[in-house]
């Protein structure tokens, strides 16, 4: 199928132009992460269609303007006598602030002229404006993809137009919390308009999370299972974090040219070490922060005066408006008071630079920088931060990441993370940054290189194509229970072995139900794993007596365990026993084939939508993986930094329990260091009384099973096993059916006769459980199969 083509539209074209003469005109590239990730767009055939930053009043200078730029791929928008208060006014001066929780200011309240209503007419006359050019260049079947909170009218002018295209909007800031979303007079017309898109895309879990907040709240719309229904329109929300163009950094930062500027830099800087800061002069950048931190740590660290300079970028941005005048005004005082008091005759702490700069420079700069420090009080994403990893050299620098910047999920592992309201904090992580050995840099730009390599620009944008083309996004709200309180046990008793070795030999129908992780695999060391729960093997020392176990034949042996059944037949095929393969939802004699035992009313649409939460977070976190089933989904980050594990799992909890996924009959138990989603119901207990069925079935039992040993290490939900061969609870137990249409012939009306002394339930490693004993670890479990097998035969 042809690839359909990509009409882009943001505010700014990539170029900004300049009237040279009456048909002639000059460009430069304009500022700004959108501009420069959406140039690495390379495999669509694109039209961008944007404002070209002039005001053009005249026939032949609109006419030669639009000839120019269409040889670049672009279009034209004149905004002409709306631009003022559309881009500087509502856009910038409203919008803007309250996207990035700074509230809105004061000015447009007490102006007589330019008031709240004059710049939101504005906008949507701009809006309008945009509409008309999209409709004047529209061919059926092009993807229109709008781009951020300028154009967030214009979904719905396109839908209304012609309803079946196919329209997209994604944002590039944050979307605030609801709370602070609320305070914006026109906040229900703008949430319904982007609502009639096809598809909502934004940078992270939380921002997706509070827009589909805002809207519930709001609008009073439901977020289902597909996305938001709005009067029976549903619309995708989806996260799809903007990337880089890895190649352009990576080959531009090997150029003769820049490698002489990365000598001469040096040269220039005496020796000295060098923290970056790359910002357009922003309120939201965190400048005058960055500038206080830098001083706490001067004044901390005598050592270090005179041996460590900041130089920051600040590239000029829309000037027309008030409060970047402040901003400026504030940085300057910050840097002439910092430069005076630890300044020396040949030289200053702080370079800072009111313009923008060339992009070999930059690059030449990002290869030979110490320490980039982004202190963005609330940042999208933040590219730059993907820039400097991209261009790093042999001594790789350090990157002082704000935990306000969209890219700090994606970023976090390989970064220092910090709060840049916290002057202290950042001091103390610039102080680290330099002193951070060797290794350890290149440990944390290894793990974030390889991030920026794989999440380029163009898979982003493929991403995007993809979902919109297709219904890929499926989501549900659930309930989420720790691990801890499902686990709501006693403490158990030390396994009297003796005893469990005793009713061994006096019985003659027993059932042994073994765990497999943790029960009967070997403790395995943080670099002997692959990352996707494959190569956990059974403990060596166990093989042979286990299989001892199997063939004697007053015992069966059953393996009950979450992973999936390849898994339990590479490790237990050639066993005379039975799998019992994700939490007994799959049953198999090893001499037989699978059965399922799956209730019928068992519902597996949310597996999707939460693969795609969990792939999400698998790819951002480092160490983590993502264990899948036909029935559950685990995400482990037992081998992941640890608190970087703990922090992205909080995140991805608060997006499954409040966002994208609703009214799904699942749990989800967060484990020590995993969160779990399943369907309800899916638990080895519950799951037991089939099992039980299909056994007897099988082996057309006719004497009570008298007596059960049960060894796991299981998840709190997991536990209901042990409960279930509770003597008070298998009195009740009526005979179990074997599966819907196969119900057991010869099965005496108990099948279990357990009088307490016959049944041994026993927890691994756990000092809460609703199991009568414990054991310490799998060594204890293959101990004990070893003296149950030899006092059998003695
Ligand atoms: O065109 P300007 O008004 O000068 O502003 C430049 C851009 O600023 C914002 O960029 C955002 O997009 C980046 C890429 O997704 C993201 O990394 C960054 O965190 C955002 O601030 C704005 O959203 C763009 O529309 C502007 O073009
Ligand atoms: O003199 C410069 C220095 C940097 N940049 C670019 O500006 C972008 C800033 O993007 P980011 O996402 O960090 O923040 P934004 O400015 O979009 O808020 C990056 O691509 C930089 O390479 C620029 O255009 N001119």
């Amino acid at each position: 199928m042809a690839r359909p083509r990509l009409l882009v539209v943001s505010m700014s074209l990539p170029v900004t132009a300049k009237r040279t003469g009456e048909e002639s005109w000059s460009f430069t590239m304009s500022p700004g992460g959108l501009v420069s990730a959406l140039l690495g767009l390379k495999e669509f055939e694109t039209k961008w269609i944007g404002w070209p930053g002039v005001d053009v009043h005249d026939a032949i200078g609109k006419k030669t303007l639009s000839i120019t730029l269409a040889e670049k791929g672009c279009i034209p928008v004149f905004l002409e006598e709306v631009c003022d208060q559309y881009y500087n006014g509502y856009c910038n001066n409203i919008l803007w602030p309250i996207f990035h929780y700074l509230g809105t200011p004061p000015e447009y309240r007490n102006d007589a002229t330019i008031t709240y209503q004059s710049q939101y007419d504005a906008y949507k006359k701009a809006n309008q404006i945009f509409f008309d050019v999209v409709k004047e260049h529209y061919e059926e079947g092009d993807v229109v993809w709008c781009h951020d909170y300028h154009v967030m009218l214009l979904p719905q002018y396109l839908k209304e137009y012609n309803s079946k295209m196919k329209v997209g909007w994604f944002l590039h800031t944050p979307f605030p919390s609801s709370e602070m979303y609320k305070t914006l007079p026109s906040r229900s017309d703008l949430l319904r308009s982007v609502l009639t898109a096809d598809l909502v895309g934004f940078h992270t879990y939380d921002f997706a999370r509070h827009f589909l907040n805002a809207c519930m709240c709001i609008l009073g719309v439901e977020a289902t299972s597909e996305g938001v229904v709005d009067q029976g329109k549903v619309t995708r929300v989806a996260v799809f974090p903007i990337g880089i163009e890895p190649e352009r950094f990576i080959n531009t930062s090997e150029l003769s040219e820049v490698v002489q500027y990365m000598k001469k830099f040096k040269n220039d800087f005496g020796g000295r070490k060098l923290i970056l800061g790359v910002d357009r002069l922003d309120t939201i950048k965190g400048i005058p922060q960055k500038y206080q931190a830098f001083e706490k740590f001067l004044e901390e660290n005598e050592d270090w005066r005179g041996k460590v300079m900041l130089l920051q970028i600040a590239v000029p941005t829309r000037n027309g408006i008030g409060e970047y005048q402040k901003i400026k005004d504030q940085c300057h005082y910050h840097v002439g008071r910092i430069n005076g008091r630890f300044g020396s005759i040949s030289a200053v702490p702080i370079i800072h630079l009111d313009c923008s700069i060339d992009f070999n420079q930059l690059c030449a700069l990002y290869a030979i920088t110490d320490v980039l420090l982004v202190t963005s009080l609330r940042d999208g994403m933040n590219l730059v931060s993907s820039e400097f990893i991209a261009c790093q050299k042999e001594e790789k620098g350090v990157l002082i990441l704000s935990e306000f910047a969209g890219a700090g999920q994606s970023l976090g592992a390989g970064a220092l993370l910090v709060n840049p309201w916290n002057i202290k904090e950042v001091s103390t992580a610039i102080g680290e940054a330099l002193n951070m050995s060797h290794e350890e840099k290149e440990r944390k730009h290894k793990i974030n290189f390889q991030y920026v390599k794989t999440h380029s620009t163009q898979q982003w944008a493929d991403d995007f194509m993809k979902m919109t083309l297709t219904n890929l996004f499926c989501s549900k709200l659930i309930e989420i229970t720790t691990n801890a309180e499902l686990r709501a046990g006693k403490a158990p008793l030390e396994l009297p072995e003796h005893d469990v070795i005793q009713q061994y030999s006096k019985s003659n129908n027993r059932l042994l139900i073994l765990g497999f992780y943790g029960t009967l695999t070997q403790p395995m060391k943080n670099q002997e794993r692959r990352g996707d729960g494959m190569n956990l093997e059974l403990h060596p020392q166990v093989k042979e007596r286990l299989k001892e176990l199997c063939s004697d034949p007053k015992t069966t042996v059953v393996v009950l365990s979450r992973s999936e059944k390849s898994i339990l037949d590479k490790n237990f095929g050639e066993y005379n026993m039975w799998l019992a393969a994700e939490n007994g939802m799959f049953l198999r004699h090893t001499s037989g084939e699978w059965v399922t035992r799956i209730p019928e009313h068992m519902n597996f649409e949310w597996i999707d939508g939460v693969k795609h939460v969990f792939k999400y977070f698998t790819e951002r976190t480092p160490g983590s993986y993502l264990e899948t089933s036909e029935t559950s989904l685990v995400w482990n980050y037992e081998y992941a930094d640890a608190e970087f594990g703990r922090a992205q799992a909080r995140d991805m909890l608060q997006h499954l329990w409040a966002g994208p996924i609703s009214n799904a009959s699942v749990d989800v138990v967060r484990g020590d260091q995993s969160v779990e989603v399943h369907a309800v119901g899916v638990t080895k207990g519950s799951a037991m009384e089939r099992i039980l069925g299909g056994i007897v079935h099988n082996k057309s039992m006719t004497a009570p099973i008298d007596y059960v040993l049960c060894i796991g290490c299981f998840l709190g939900k997991d536990e209901d096993v042990y409960t279930f061969f509770e003597p008070e609870v298998t009195k009740k137990t009526k005979p179990p059916p074997s599966s819907d249409s196969d119900s057991p012939k010869k099965v005496s009306s108990t099948i279990v006769d357990l009088k307490g002394e016959n049944y041994f339930s026993v927890a691994i490693g756990q000092t809460h459980t609703k199991a009568r004993y414990f054991l310490d670890s799998s060594d204890d479990v293959v101990q004990l199969i070893h003296k149950l097998c030899t006092h059998n035969n003695a």
